[in-house]
This record gives C-alpha cells, structure tokens and sequence, in this order.
C-alpha cells in the first residue's frame, strides 16, 4: 500500500482536494483535526502540554486553542515545544490507523510535512498551491480572522517554492484552476503504480 502525503500552506484548500480524494474510495488520515482530537484524548500528551504551558491551557477540560495559537504562532521555540510534543503522538496513531487500511493507497492530510522532516515517511508527496491573495481571501471568510493572524502561521510554513521543488505532485488550486479532473488524474497515476 503506498502513503501519500498531501500538504499545503494554510488556505491553499488541502482539506477541500483531500474530501476529493476521499469521494474517489482514498482513505484520508485527517493529521490536524486527528491532532485536536489526540490533545484531549491522549492523557499523557495532555499532561505533557499542561506541564509546558500551564494548566490553564486547559479551560473546563477543553483546549483553549486561540490561548495556544496567540502563544506558538508568535513564538518559534514554544511552536517547536508544541511540535515536539504532538507530532510523536500523531505519527504513531497515523501508521496504527494505515495498518488497518485495506486500500492501493492511503493519504495523510496535513498541514506541515517539510517543516518537520515527516515527508520521509510518504512513498508520494503533494502539495495544493493557490495564490496568496486567494488564501487569504478564503481564510478571512472561513475563520473571521485577521490577516495578521494569517500571516503568522504563514511564517510558520515553508513557502510555495520550497514546496513546488519536494513534491512529486502539485495540484493548483486558484479560483481559475479545476481541482476535480486534476485529482482524477492523480487517482489514476498512485492506482497504477501498486
Ligand atoms: C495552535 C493550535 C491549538 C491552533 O488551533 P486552531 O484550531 O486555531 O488551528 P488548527 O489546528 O485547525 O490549524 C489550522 C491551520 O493552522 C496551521 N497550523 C497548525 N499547527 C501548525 C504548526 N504546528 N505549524 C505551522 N502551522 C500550523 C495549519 O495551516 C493548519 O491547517 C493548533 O493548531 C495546534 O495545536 N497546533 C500544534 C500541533 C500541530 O502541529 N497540529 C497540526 C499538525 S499534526
Ligand atoms: N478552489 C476554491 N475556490 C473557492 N474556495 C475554495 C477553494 N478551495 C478551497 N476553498 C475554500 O477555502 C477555505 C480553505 O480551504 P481548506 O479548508 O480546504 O484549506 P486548508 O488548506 O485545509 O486550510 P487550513 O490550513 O486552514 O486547514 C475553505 O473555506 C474552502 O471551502
């Protein structure tokens, strides 16, 4: 079975292509969304978070995420700490989850694979590139936030070059662009490849 990894920047519509994929019978491992379920589920990780960030990070038993964006997305080493605390949790329960997968392939969705050395563990990388307007654009509307906040977690993410030259595949995804036929033809090329 191949693990294909499919990222992009924040906005770039990721989670749309991966609903694509999905629609096509492709097992989809949510990275982030299985993430935020991991932080409050997980006893030990939720310990670990609480010692590093306070118990207050903990609101009625629930993550106070806008607390921990304003605190790692402005602050390099406590992203890295965040980072070194979930990522570990998320890679075990991903290869968990694709051992019990009975597909050609599997995908994880994620929004960080470069910028924490996890690309090593995919057969195939993807990357979903829109123009930058476009995503902020699109992040304002789904989030009602700022473009500073954007903007950090932006800085947070290795940009679309870096990105364009790692990935095995891109898929484009302006408001010019058709992402169906694109994905259709990438379906295809991994079903080929087993
Ligand atoms: C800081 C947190 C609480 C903010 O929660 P919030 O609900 O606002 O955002 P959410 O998790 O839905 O992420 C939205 C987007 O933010 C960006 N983002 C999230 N985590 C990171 C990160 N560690 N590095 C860079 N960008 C990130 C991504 O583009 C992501 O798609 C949360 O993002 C978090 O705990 N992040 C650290 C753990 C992590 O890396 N999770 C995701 C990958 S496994
Ligand atoms: N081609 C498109 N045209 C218009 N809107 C789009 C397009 N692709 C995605 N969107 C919208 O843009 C927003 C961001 O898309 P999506 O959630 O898929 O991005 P993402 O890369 O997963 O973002 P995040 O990193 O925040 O998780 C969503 O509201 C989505 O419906």
């Amino acid at each position: 079975m191949l693990k294909i990894g499919l990222t992009g920047g924040i906005g770039s519509g990721k989670t749309t292509a991966a609903r694509v994929f999905e629609m096509l019978g492709a097992p989809i491992y949510f990275a982030d969304a299985r993430a935020k379920e991991l932080m409050h589920t997980d006893e030990l990780l939720r310990k670990k978070i609480q010692e590093t960030f306070g118990d207050q990070i903990y609101k009625a038993q629930q993550l106070d995420r806008k607390a921990l964006a304003k605190i790692v997305f402005n602050d390099e080493k406590a992203l890295e700490k965040v980072n070194g605390l979930v990522h570990p949790v998320v890679r075990k329960d991903f290869h968990n989850w694709a051992q019990q997968q009975d597909a050609p392939y599997v995908i994880e969705e994620s929004a960080i694979l470069f910028e924490t050395g996890l690309y090593i563990d995919f057969d195939y990388l993807v990357s979903v590139i829109s123009p930058m307007e476009e995503r902020i654009a699109r992040l304002q509307e789904r989030d009602n936030t700022t473009v500073e906040k954007i903007e950090a977690r932006m800085k947070a993410q290795v940009n679309d070059e870096i990105r364009k030259e790692k990935s095995d595949y891109i898929l484009k995804n302006g408001k010019d662009d058709l992402l169906l036929p694109q994905i259709i033809a990438l379906d295809k090329v991994f079903k080929e490849k087993v």
